[in-house]
């Protein structure tokens, strides 16, 4: 079946669909990762977003269960150059087509996507269409031009939860960074809330291996909702869109400041950041892949990161409160602050991995110590 591809700057691709009949439009955006397919699927941050894959073979290890960083996909769209045809990994249960189809996913495959991301690198993200129902190039350029694009709109209300959990479940044992140092069973350490904006499970599943109690809470959650559980450190996670829009994030974060240590993680770092009185601004096609450097501006360490974000803090508008402790090394915009009076700090990359390098766990470890030093 034919699928088209169409951008607000009246470019068209035809390709061939590998997933769903339908018509999504999104923000069209790319990830360099070599793998991961899967959990760039399900990983919530994407919502609203259209991922063009620029690995040229996705799809050969298959899927399974223990790869899931949420319920479902939550991307509007997935391109691909091939599609593997063949899944074959110990780990597979399924072909990625298959699942694509299961939920609902409109995907292309046999596209330029390295045309498609010298486009965005040149011009910035770019609304556009992805569809099989529509293929007249006029009319889905015209709807790629009246999408609504991300900015100013809240999409963490279309993915944080309704209601309260206590996290259960640890990192897939198939690492080696599994419950093997006793994660799980002595989950009677420090009880630590986890504000869920759109959380990716492998954050809550490291904090439940290091032996923490993780209650995780709706990202609307008042001030008054997290102090009420008691918590020894307060998590504020990933997740969709523009960071501006969510002043009751904001409000709440302020609220909670001081009362208990605090670590964010990409959308958790914008927010806390906006919280201290720092601007965010939309980057041109910000940073996407398992391959970003990362400079620790401590002791100059470079660490190798997996990112989702195409929203930063805007070094300008920093508040005296605010110290920067890590930069990217690609393009210098800021990678993660620390508070100077408050026990809190968060940075904008993902050192829960999954998928991508490891370099960073040791912020785990460092939230933990925060934790037991208030
Ligand atoms: N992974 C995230 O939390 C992304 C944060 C935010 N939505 C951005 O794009 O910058």
């Amino acid at each position: 079946m034919t699928a088209k591809l169409a951008l607000e700057d009246g470019t068209v691709f035809t390709g061939t669909s590998i997933g769903a009949e339908g018509e999504v439009d999104g923000e069209v955006c790319f990830n360099t990762s070599m793998t991961g397919y899967q959990e760039i699927l399900t990983d919530p941050s994407y919502r609203g977003q259209i991922v063009t894959m620029t690995y040229p073979q996705i799809g050969n290890y298959g899927v399974n269960e223990s790869d899931l960083e949420s319920e479902r996909p939550h991307l509007a769209g997935f391109i691909v150059r091939e599609h593997s045809r063949v899944a074959s990994n110990f780990r597979s249960e399924g072909s990625l087509a298959d699942y694509l189809k299961e939920w609902g996913v409109v995907a292309i495959e046999s596209i330029d996507t390295r045309a498609l991301v010298r486009r965005i690198r040149s011009t910035g993200a770019m609304r556009g269409v992805l569809s099989t129902t529509d293929l007249d190039d006029e009319s889905l350029v015209a709807k790629a031009k009246a999408s609504p694009g991300l900015v100013g709109r809240d999409l963490v209300k279309e993915v944080t939860p309704e209601m309260p959990c206590e996290w259960q479940e640890s990192v897939s044992d198939w690492t080696h960074l599994s419950k093997a140092e006793g994660g799980g069973e002595k989950a009677e350490g420090p009880h630590v809330v986890a504000l869920d904006f759109g959380m990716k499970w492998n954050i809550p599943r490291h904090l439940y291996d290091q032996g923490c109690q993780v209650t995780v809470l709706p990202g609307t959650s008042t001030a008054e909702e997290v102090l009420a559980q008691e918590p020894d450190g307060i998590f504020l996670s990933n997740g969709p869109g523009d960071p501006e829009p969510l002043t009751q994030a904001v409000e709440t974060i302020q609220g909670v400041l001081g009362k208990a240590p605090v670590f964010g993680i990409c959308l958790g770092h914008q927010l806390l950041s906006l919280a201290c009185g720092a601007k965010t601004f939309k980057m041109k096609f910000g940073h996407r892949g398992g391959n970003q450097p990362v400079q620790r501006l401590e002791d100059g360490t470079v660490e190798i990161t997996s990112q989702n974000h195409g929203f930063a803090v805007d070094e300008e508008s920093l508040p005296d409160c605010l110290e920067v402790t890590h930069r990217s090394l690609n393009d210098g915009t800021i990678e993660g602050v620390r508070h100077r009076e408050h026990n809190a700090f968060s940075v904008q990359y993902h050192p829960e991995a999954s998928a991508g390098p490891h370099d960073s766990h040791y912020l785990f470890a460092e939230f933990l110590k925060a934790v037991g030093t208030m």
